[in-house]
């Protein structure tokens, strides 16, 4: 093992390198610091002043989105062979955490098409990557990934939505809910029914497809009114006949559900990364507030009360950035994290709800007013505990995977 003071003459990257070597190290590279500055940067100056706007109008962030896309904040996990960075989940979940500081709801807004290039990431074959990946990187288009339905939400593999070949197409007839980016989506990755035999195990059941926006038959509902990440567009979408091309099948007939599966292992952590920025950003305006109120000749920040939330809301913050990284770190390494990213998003997303609601108490009055950012973080925070994978879902295969899936 090198010395403290050999590893301090070596340059950065060999530093790094030696300390990785010799055990963990929380160091991040010259490169992931720029990437980090760059999102903490384009937070606070491109979202966080126009946050309250696009919660009280619900309108659909593009400006912020197109500015995002042209200085390199959206894509990072597409691969280098056709184009992308190739970024890993750490990197990726580094910058979602920056973003959600400023605004979760329009961070939702650049960073949720990840959600529907993962698999195409995963399982995707040259000519579909290049055609469905290519085109978020040539342009500032978005996508959606098509799962739940009005019936079928944590239960996965009770989706109705069923697609049936038909010559060389798949002709899909069904009704998809709660679709993120639902409206505003260029294409969408779903999940059909290719098997009615209810018998079939999920592993055999289902197909996932890759549907163009301007597929004949498909038809997205109106724009939900949520309580809050409200800059994100929410919609129904219907498919009434949509013919999807057989090229269009991701893996082959009856991979769906696995392909779905292991996307949520890749995409969790990125969602406990995000509520990890919330949290942060509770605690932060909290503090500062507690520095400046006044209460009974002092500043509040002076009470032991208030400064007993304040380090519980940092214990929370810490817990789960750390968590965020050994789940990322995981499958960067290319093993299956599936126990670390439940995990991750269970703590986090209880936290960022913990941090908020304490955030708010630590204001008062104020607190409960639209003039103070503290209201708009609680009511953004409580759908990381519902959306991909509820935290009794999240449990449900923490526990599983202790017990060796039985
Ligand atoms: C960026 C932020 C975007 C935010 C936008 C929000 C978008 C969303 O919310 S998307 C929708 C979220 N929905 C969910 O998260 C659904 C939650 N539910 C689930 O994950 C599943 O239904 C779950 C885990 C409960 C499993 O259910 P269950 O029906 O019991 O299936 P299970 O028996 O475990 O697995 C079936 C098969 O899949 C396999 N499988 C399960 N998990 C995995 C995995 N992680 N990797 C690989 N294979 C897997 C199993 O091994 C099994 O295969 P086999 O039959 O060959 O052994």
């Amino acid at each position: 093992m090198l010395s403290s003071k050999v590893l301090r003459v070596l340059p950065a990257q060999a530093r790094q390198c030696f300390r990785s070597m010799s055990g963990i190290s929380f160091d991040l590279t010259d490169e992931q610091r720029e990437m980090q500055t760059l999102a903490r940067k384009f937070a606070r100056e491109e979202i966080l002043p126009k946050a309250a706007d696009y919660d009280k109008t619900g309108e659909f962030p593009w400006d912020i989105v197109k500015k995002a896309h042209e200085v390199g904040l959206m894509n990072l996990g597409i691969p280098q062979s056709i184009g992308g960075l190739g970024l890993g989940v750490f990197e990726d979940c580094m910058v979602v955490e920056e973003l959600c500081y400023g605004c979760s709801g329009v961070a939702l807004a650049i960073t949720s098409t990840e959600l529907a290039q993962t698999p195409v990431i995963l399982s995707g074959n040259p000519q579909q990557q290049k055609k469905y990946l290519g085109r978020c990187l040539e342009e500032p288009i978005v996508a959606a990934y098509c799962v739940t339905e009005p019936g079928a939400g944590s239960d996965v593999s009770g989706i109705k939505t069923k697609a049936e070949k038909k010559g060389d197409k798949w002709v899909v007839n069904g009704q998809k809910m709660w679709i993120t980016n639902g409206g505003v989506a260029s294409w969408y990755f779903l999940l059909a029914r290719t098997n009615p035999d209810p018998k079939c195990p999920a592993s055999k059941a289902f197909t996932a497809f890759i549907v163009d926006r301007d597929s004949k038959g498909l038809t997205p509902g109106r724009k939900e009114i949520n309580m809050g990440q409200r800059a994100s567009d929410t919609r129904g979408i219907t498919f009434e006949d949509v013919e999807v091309p057989e090229e269009n099948v991701l893996l082959k007939e009856g991979d769906g559900f696995k392909v779905a599966m292991m996307t949520f292992d890749k995409t969790r952590t990125p969602v406990a990364a995000a509520a990890t920025g919330l949290a942060q950003r509770a605690l932060d305006e909290a503090k500062n507030y507690a520095l400046e109120r006044k209460t009974f000749g002092k500043p509040i920040a002076a009470h032991q009360a208030v400064q007993f939330l304040l380090a519980d809301m940092a214990i929370g913050v810490e817990a789960a950035r750390l968590t965020w990284q050994r789940a990322a770190w995981e499958i960067d390494q290319g093993r299956r994290n599936t126990y670390y990213a439940s995990i991750s998003k269970a703590l986090a997303s209880d936290v960022a709800n913990k941090c908020a609601t304490d955030a708010v108490q630590i204001f008062g009055g104020n607190g409960f007013n639209t003039d103070y950012p503290v209201e708009k973080l609680m009511r953004d925070a409580k759908i990381y505990q519902i959306y991909e994978g509820t935290s009794q879902i999240q449990r449900m295969i923490i526990a599983r995977e202790m017990m060796g899936g039985k």
